[in-house]
């Protein structure tokens, strides 16, 4: 019999991506870290807090108990990049080593600067890991809008297996073996959706908005090279394809926290109380950059308005007055 696929994290994610391995023929756990919500969603099959109007597949068994996970194929992990060291030490201690570990959250880790994968395997040594990422909003997922990621698994035919076993009639998931790659893309993108939403929401045109895309994706290429991703993974799913998904649309939480930075709300007020990834990793997407010499301006802009240093219009100048230089 085929195990069942684990899914860690109950948010807008973990259930879309619940409902799209289900679809694609598995047998699902979905667990969430409330009993209340494990409880709710059995009885109900839909997600109102996270995905409302989405109904959960039957094939979906939702838990509280981390336990359950215990036997199950391979696990993705979808909570908040920062709570990945927790999750993972807590589910270090119930899966067997073998069992792959799939982290889904787009990020870096704040405290320590380590990228999400590093701390996978700093926490779960000689265990295998793998990374989902690219352009896809879980509300499309759960809509059953075509959609396309990436898959990432240094051991190839893992990669490949876990992209067969996940892929169905909509979601259609490519495999790759450039780990660092496709980690960077998602983490870096959501910095500089950031700094996409600010642009629109101050007014500063179509034309700064298509200039900003493509500067940002000149840093994120550069910050990939430097620390071991392949270029043609960034020009993919995973850097190029979710950088202009993200920058696109106020379904971003990222775009639209920037956007209402630009519309004057402040730090504090312009999430709205939603998760937005790359306000938590800004500041260590910089410091890494800083550590390889890496010119990052528009990542720096971001990060120095969130801390306050900057005002919006002072990052838009300091970005415009930097010397002219060649393109690259
Ligand atoms: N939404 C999207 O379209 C996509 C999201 N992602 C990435 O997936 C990750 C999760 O995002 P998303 O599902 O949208 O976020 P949500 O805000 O919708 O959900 C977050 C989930 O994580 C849980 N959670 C929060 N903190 C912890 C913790 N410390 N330990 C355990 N569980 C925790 C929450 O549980 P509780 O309710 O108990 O707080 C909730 O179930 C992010 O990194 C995001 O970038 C990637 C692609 C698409
Ligand atoms: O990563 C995403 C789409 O690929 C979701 O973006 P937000 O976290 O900005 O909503």
């Amino acid at each position: 019999m085929v195990k069942p696929i684990g899914i860690a994290g109950a948010g807008a994610w973990g259930t879309a991506l619940a409902n799209a391995a289900a679809i694609a023929g598995n047998d699902v756990i979905l667990w969430m870290r409330s009993p209340q919500q494990a409880e709710d969603l059995g009885k109900t099959r839909t997600n109102e807090r996270f995905l409302p109007g989405v109904r959960l597949h039957d094939r979906i068994t939702p838990t509280a108990d981390l336990n359950q996970l215990a036997a199950c194929r391979a696990v993705l992990l979808v909570t908040p990049a920062q709570s990945t060291r927790e999750m993972t030490a807590a589910l270090a201690r119930i899966l067997p080593s073998e069992t792959p570990l799939v982290l889904c959250a787009k990020g870096i880790e704040r405290t320590t600067g380590s990228f999400l994968c590093d701390v996978v395997e700093e926490v779960r040594p000689g265990a295998p890991v793998a990374v989902l990422s690219g352009p896809s909003f879980a509300h499309d997922v759960a809509r059953g809008l075509p959609t396309a990621v990436t898959l990432a698994c240094r051991d190839a035919a893992l990669a490949e297996d876990l992209a067969m076993a996940l892929s169905g009639p909509t979601l259609r998931v490519y495999h790759r073996s450039d780990v660092r790659g496709v980690e960077i893309g998602g983490a870096a993108k959501n910095v500089l959706a950031i700094a996409c939403g600010a642009v629109v929401g101050r007014g500063l045109g179509e034309s700064a908005k298509a200039a900003l895309i493509a500067r940002g994706f000149a840093e994120l290429l550069r910050f990939s090279r430097a620390y071991g991703g392949e270029a043609e993974t960034l020009m993919g799913l995973s850097g190029l394809g979710d950088l202009v998904l993200t920058c696109s649309s106020a379904q971003s939480r990222n775009f639209s926290f920037g956007l209402h930075l630009g519309q004057g709300q402040s730090v504090e007020a312009a999430s709205g109380g939603k998760l937005v990834e790359g306000a938590t990793t800004a500041s260590a997407l910089v410091a890494l950059a800083k550590a390889k010499n890496i010119d990052m301006p528009i990542a720096e802009a971001v990060e120095q308005i969130l801390s306050g240093a900057w005002t919006l219009d002072q990052a838009v100048d300091a970005l415009m007055n930097r010397p002219i230089k060649s393109e690259h």
